[in-house]
């Protein structure tokens, strides 16, 4: 998957509009690897003077272990020079901060181990309890492992002495090692006296996080979902419908939980949340890993800019350029607000699904009208003004594009929800729908579907598609394609 694709796919509505300032994820060099292999013998030789490493004891979930180097006299040089010297000011300059203001940071060594008899292997989804936080990788002597970070939904393993520096408030976690053993260092900032403008932006952060809750997608034995179906014969567990795309349990051959991804976006929301106001409803979830290992972006630039500063609002990007319009409710010049389709999921033929020669067969995308990141609700009129084109302008693909066909079906673009309801039209979904009605579910999810007709030659193919206005054909919302295999019986059976 090419990068630009790849950075649309997965900065989910979240991150596109991540909040203010705080949108930024860095990456840079801080330690030599000996500087990074004296702190890890130093912590080891003090575990051992205490009796072994502690459990972490303020993440519910987490199994990992920890050294707090407050308790290791030994160390405070060190931190003073290489943390409090260098990671700190640097953080302050990234995000625009009074260095000044800054506090000395409470760090830690973490440990994570595959191989002990009790797993100490994983931290869970969380955020941090301040404001920001850095992430420095001590050794590479490990498999798997790294450090999640949900509205990127990407892994990130920085080289030895490297560090992750973000805003603590975004979820994230420590993904297990499946072999040997993984340090780093993890270094918590708190700012005194917080001003007005980040305290508000972390508040957006947190409220953006909550509305992407991940406690919809566990399954009942509280498992992350985490891989991808393309429906089959298996029916969803909410809404009972067969064949849609959707997430299954990494133990479903104990649990046998398939959720379809409809279901698993349209419940998802604060309404979800048990543990009411104040509480993280992910505390104690495992994260959905969300296909982590087909993200194949890499880190060429050493900062990730979740969303171009935009003086006053929050700004919508497609790759990297800012979409016109407002997303926080600003009204477009026929003085209706500015509509939005994030692309949320493929409910059905995810990418590089196999289809036969010449097989006709429905794709369905799942969009997001935007308002979980400050865009309005489309106006009343919007789906029976949306239209669904090709958009296949790319030379790379237009070769493969031009022998697919297409028929855009009637009710292409559909809304999920109520919106619908009360003013005597179809509704779009099934049965399961009916109990939606007196739940939270978010009224902002659209779903678009086209017919495709495979081409009769193996190989693999992608179309693009876009959703226009129907009067002014003005494109809107993130451009959505299908890419699918074409495989003929005999290939089958060759392989
Ligand atoms: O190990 C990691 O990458 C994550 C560590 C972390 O999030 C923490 O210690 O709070
Ligand atoms: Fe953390």
């Amino acid at each position: 998957m090419e990068s630009t694709e790849c950075h649309r796919r997965h900065t989910s509505a979240l991150a596109l509009a991540a909040a203010d300032s705080l949108g930024v994820l860095h990456q840079e060099p801080f330690l030599p690897a000996s500087e990074c292999e004296r702190l890890v013998d130093a912590v080891e030789r003090h575990a051992q003077q205490c009796g072994g490493w502690p459990l972490l004891g303020d993440y519910e979930g987490a199994t990992s272990r920890h050294v707090q180097l407050e308790h290791v006299p030994s160390l405070h040089p060190w931190l003073q020079r290489h943390v409090v010297g260098a990671i700190v000011p640097r953080l302050a300059r990234l995000f625009s901060l009074d260095g000044g203001a800054l506090l000395r940071p409470h760090c830690r060594v973490v440990k994570y181990e595959a191989d002990v008899a009790r797993p100490a292997h994983t931290i869970a989804l969380h955020s941090d309890g301040t404001p920001f936080s850095f992430i420095l990788s001590l050794n590479h002597a490990f498999a798997g492992g790294g450090t999640y970070v949900r509205c990127l939904d990407r892994a990130f393993s920085p080289p030895v002495g490297s560090a992750l520096l973000f805003c603590g408030r975004w979820l994230h976690c420590g993904l297990p090692v499946r072999s040997g053993v993984r340090y780093v260092l993890a270094g918590f900032v708190e700012i005194d006296g917080v001003p007005a403008d980040l305290e508000e932006a972390l508040c957006r952060v947190r409220r953006l996080e909550e509305r992407l809750s991940v406690v919809p997608r566990l399954c009942a034995d509280g498992e992350g979902l985490r891989r991808r179906i393309d429906g089959g014969g298996t029916p969803c567990a909410l809404c009972g419908t067969v064949g849609r795309a959707g997430r299954t349990c990494h133990s479903c051959a104990k649990c046998g939980f398939v959720a379809c991804t409809r279901c698993l976006y349209a419940r998802a929301g604060p309404a979800a949340c048990e543990g009411g106001e104040g509480s993280w409803p992910w505390r104690g979830a495992l994260p959905l890993l969300v296909e982590v290992e087909r993200c194949e972006w890499s880190l060429s630039a050493t900062t990730i800019e979740l969303r171009p500063e935009e003086k006053g609002r929050a700004a919508l990007t497609r790759h990297g350029v800012p979409v016109s319009g407002a997303a926080q409710g600003e009204e477009g010049q026929d003085g209706r607000g500015e509509r939005h389709a994030l692309f949320v999921d493929d409910l059905t033929v995810p990418d590089g699904a196999s289809v036969r020669p010449g097989q006709v067969f429905t794709k369905v995308w799942l969009l997001s009208q935007g308002v979980e990141v400050g865009a309005m609700h489309w106006p009343e009129e919007a789906v029976d003004e949306s239209q669904l084109v090709r958009d296949d302008v790319d030379a790379e693909t237009f070769e493969n594009a031009r022998w697919v066909g297409h028929r855009v079906l009637p009710g292409a673009v559909c809304l999920v929800g109520r919106e619908r309801r009360g003013r005597g039209e179809q509704e779009c979904g099934d049965a399961g729908d009916e109990d939606d009605s007196n739940n939270d579910t978010p009224r902002h999810l659209v779903e678009v579907k086209v017919e495709l007709v495979a081409p009769e030659q193996p190989g693999r193919y992608r179309v693009y598609f876009r959703l226009v206005h129907r009067n002014s054909l003005d494109g809107f919302g993130d451009r959505l394609w299908a890419d699918f295999v074409v495989v003929s019986l005999k290939q089958e059976f060759s392989d």
